[in-house]
């Protein structure tokens, strides 16, 4: 079931879903929590270490894991999502390396690479609560538009759009990396509670793709209308382009 909730700004927007966030740890402190990167989920993660700094919530019996990783970037890289991690919520909020999981972009077998995080995936899960963005041409996680869903951890060329997007926290596109490792489909579907955050106008299409009823590899996205239960945060701007899109508008 899809919940769509929107919101006057990004900063309530990034305050309900740190709200989400800190009740799905307080009622199971041993909860884990699928954790997204990007631009947008920034202020969730500013809202959540506010919220450990006053006492509200804390991390300390939870396990994590990331959607995703740059191919290629170690994990000290400016630009890897396991840096970006530390540096706006895990080294914030009491999160220690023993409590997570990030696939691993450098690797020598990517097979082997894809074998173990979705080993762990299957030890340590299922996820509770998976935190989604989303990318314009609706990928989640790296599941980029394609002609058939992946389910399980792989490796993935990015598309042309997602370079050219993300080439803004680099000096310049030619540093974006070409592929990605990330979870698939499947075991983002896995997770019990999925919330997918979209602020900027941008993402409309993608998330109207989202309730069209319709289910498209070509939209990753819209495999979400098939979870039992996803809530839809939005910023009153994209609400406002949630119209009568039909499929071959968002797709390519
Ligand atoms: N792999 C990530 C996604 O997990 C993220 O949701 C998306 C949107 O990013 P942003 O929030 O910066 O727009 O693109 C990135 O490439």
């Amino acid at each position: 079931m899809l919940q769509l909730i929107v919101c006057d700004h990004y900063e309530e927007l990034s305050r309900q879903a740190a709200r989400i966030v800190a009740k799905q740890v307080t009622n199971k402190p041993t909860s884990v929590i699928g954790f997204a990167t990007g631009s947008t989920p920034v202020g969730l993660y500013q809202e959540l270490t506010k919220m450990y700094q006053k006492g509200e919530v804390n991390f300390k019996q939870i396990r994590t894991f990331n959607l995703d990783e740059y191919v290629g970037l170690d994990k000290e890289h400016p630009q890897s999502y396991y840096r970006f991690m530390w540096e706006n919520l895990f080294g914030k909020v009491g999160i220690e390396k023993s409590q997570i999981h990030f696939p691993s972009g450098i690797f020598q077998d990517p097979v082997q690479a894809c074998n173990e995080y979705e080993s762990q995936l299957k030890k340590e899960g299922p996820i509770d609560l998976q935190i989604l963005g989303i990318g314009a041409n609706g990928h989640i996680g790296f599941n980029e538009p394609a002609e058939s869903f992946i389910l399980n951890t792989h490796i993935i060329q990015l598309a042309d759009k997602t370079i050219e997007a993300n080439a803004r926290f680099f000096r310049d596109k030619s540093e974006v990396p070409r592929q990605a490792i990330t979870m698939g489909v499947g075991n983002i579907m896995n997770a019990k509670k999925i919330i997918l955050l979209a602020s900027d106008k941008s993402k409309a299409k993608a998330v109207q793709s989202v309730f069209s009823s319709i289910v498209d590899p070509r939209v990753p996205a819209t495999i979400l209308q098939l979870h039992a239960d996803v809530s839809i945060l939005v910023t009153n701007e994209v609400a406002d382009l949630l119209k009568d899109l039909n499929l071959e508008q968002i797709v390519g």
